[in-house]
């Protein structure tokens, strides 16, 4: 079954946690930055909505009083045509602020008009266009089609003779699909990060927009433009007509009564917004790196004495496995504290396996080699090539020992003999008990003659302890040899001391034969 390691699983949360921050922390600036750049937006649009219509309210202001001046002046001579002709020049050429001035009598009949080119002087008024005669008050009129098919609202002053009769009115034109006073006014505005105003009259036709084709479109049902010309001020967001978010301010243009809006595409807005994030993710891009990669070298600090030790846990069995996990650097309390305990456990563990293949090898009534220990021994002698003589010892009429004292007593004799063969042999002597009452010594490296004097002592030795219960006894012993050197095998060798100690035997027992 498949399972994260620990590096993975630590590496794992922490390039998440750390990858969920700054997510967090640019999502978070976003959302802040949003809020500010559109209240800045917003606030800035505002005020220069309300700048604006302060302004354009002065012009028609200080071009009403112009008016007003001229008004009083024809007023003292109304009948001299000249007079007349000479003020609507005056007016034209003094100021920058119509695009046409005239003068109406009382009979709503053109009286005077500059420049000469518009020829309506004699001609009536349309219908459309008798907002000032009829009002008969200083007035910005709503915008309206002139019998030249000029698109226009006007600003107009009437004139009353001192006894109080009413003379006329004089007018100046503003051709709102053409440059005016409000293209000179307005057309300042920047227009290249997206934003752009517009001016709507009373009936919330556009008078004014930078794109000259909107001029004269009616709009409906947008909220700032319906606060705007009802006298309110203020900013707000608002989809525009054409179904597009706005950030709009919005003020309005009291002396003629119009609304003037200043706005930005909301999406340009943000637009810049994205582009300042994109930067500020660039700029942390490498502290966002450089966090990685040293979460990645601590993953690997940390974890390294717990993976160490996980990994040599699996080889337990092997002869370096204490030697590899000592090397381990343990250098925090969790994996100090599982290596000390992997190395008792491990310390444990082989002085029990010692303990079992001792006990594997040994016989328990005599402590000898058990013929699995002397299997053992002969295996590791034959790949070391070790010559040895074999020396077989068999106790004499052992029967007859259990059949007069008791199994007992037998054992206990097999006890001593053992203990007087260990005695009698020297170290490098491998002793074996080969099953029932029979022995092996097996010499490294002694030749036959020297094996049989050490049979003979060993003999000798036994035949003179008396033992416990049991008393003398003797034993019969057969002498061999294994070379490493010739073909014979080790089998052979055991044979061939057997079949001497048979030859022992049938001589009539307590000696000791080398087999020829
Ligand atoms: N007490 C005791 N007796 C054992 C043990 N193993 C074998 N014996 C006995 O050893 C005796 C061997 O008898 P035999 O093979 O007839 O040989 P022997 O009586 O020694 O006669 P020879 O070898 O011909 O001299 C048997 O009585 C077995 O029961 C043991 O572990 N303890």
């Amino acid at each position: 079954m498949f399972r994260l390691n620990l590096q993975k699983l630590f590496l794992l949360l922490t390039v998440l946690a750390v990858l969920f921050t700054f997510a967090n922390s640019y999502y978070t600036t976003y959302q802040v930055q949003k809020q500010r750049l559109i209240d800045s937006t917003l606030e800035a649009n505002r005020v220069y909505a309300a700048k604006l219509a302060e302004t354009t309210n002065n012009s028609l202001e200080s071009s009403q009083k112009q008016l007003a001046y001229s008004a009083a002046v024809l007023a003292k001579d109304f009948t001299n045509e000249a007079l007349l002709n000479e003020e609507v020049k005056r007016l034209f050429q003094q100021s920058n602020y119509f695009n046409s001035v005239s003068i109406v009598n009382s009979k709503a009949i053109v009286a005077a008009i500059f420049p000469l080119t518009i020829p309506v002087k004699g001609n009536t008024l349309s219908d459309g266009a008798r907002q000032s005669f009829n009002t008969r008050k200083p007035l910005v009129t709503d915008p309206f089609i002139a019998p030249t098919g000029r698109y226009l609202a006007s600003v107009s002053h009437p004139i009353y003779h001192e006894n109080g009769d009413y003379l006329g009115y004089i007018a100046g034109t503003i051709y709102l699909n053409q440059d005016n006073m409000f293209f000179k006014l307005l057309g300042q505005h920047p227009y290249n990060d997206g934003s752009y105003l517009y001016v709507v009259s009373r009936q919330r036709e556009i008078i004014y927009h930078h794109d000259q084709h909107r001029i004269g479109q009616h709009i409906e049902n947008n909220p700032v433009l319906n606060a705007a010309v009802d006298g309110q001020w203020g900013s707000s967001i608002v989809v525009n007509s054409l179904g597009i978010p706005m950030i709009a301010g919005y003020a309005h243009i009291e002396r003629a009564g119009w609304g003037i809006v200043a706005q930005r595409p909301f999406e340009n807005s943000m637009a810049e917004l994205d582009i300042q994030l994109m930067e500020v993710v660039l700029r942390s891009l490498p502290i966002l790196l450089l966090t990685l990669l040293l979460i990645w070298l601590a993953s690997r600090y940390i974890t390294k004495p717990l993976q160490a030790l996980a990994d040599h846990a699996k080889d337990m069995d092997k002869s370096d496995a204490e030697h590899n996990i000592n090397q381990i650097k343990a250098w925090y309390f969790e994996a100090f504290e599982l290596k000390q305990a992997t190395l008792r456990g491990l310390s444990t563990l082989n002085s029990k396996i010692y303990q079992l293949n001792e006990d594997s090898y040994t016989d328990p009534l005599t402590q000898l080699y058990n013929r699995r220990g002397l299997e053992s021994v002969l295996s590791q002698w034959e790949e070391q090539k070790l010559s040895f003589a074999i020396i077989a010892l068999d106790i004499d009429h052992f029967k007859l020992v259990n059949d007069t004292f008791g199994h007992d007593v037998g054992d206990e004799v097999l006890q001593n003999l053992s203990a007087i063969i260990r005695r009698s042999s020297n170290t490098k002597a491998i002793l074996c008990r080969n099953g029932g009452e029979e022995f092996l010594i097996l010499l490294p490296a002694t030749s036959p003659h020297l094996a049989y004097r050490h049979a003979e002592k060993v003999r000798i030795e036994i035949a003179a302890f008396n033992m416990p219960t049991a008393g003398k006894i003797t034993v019969s012993l057969g002498i061999s040899f294994w070379d490493a050197d010739s073909d014979n095998s080790i089998k052979t060798a055991l044979k061939t001391a057997d079949t001497a100690l048979y030859q022992a035997k049938r001589q009539g027992r307590n000696c000791s034969v080398i087999a020829e």
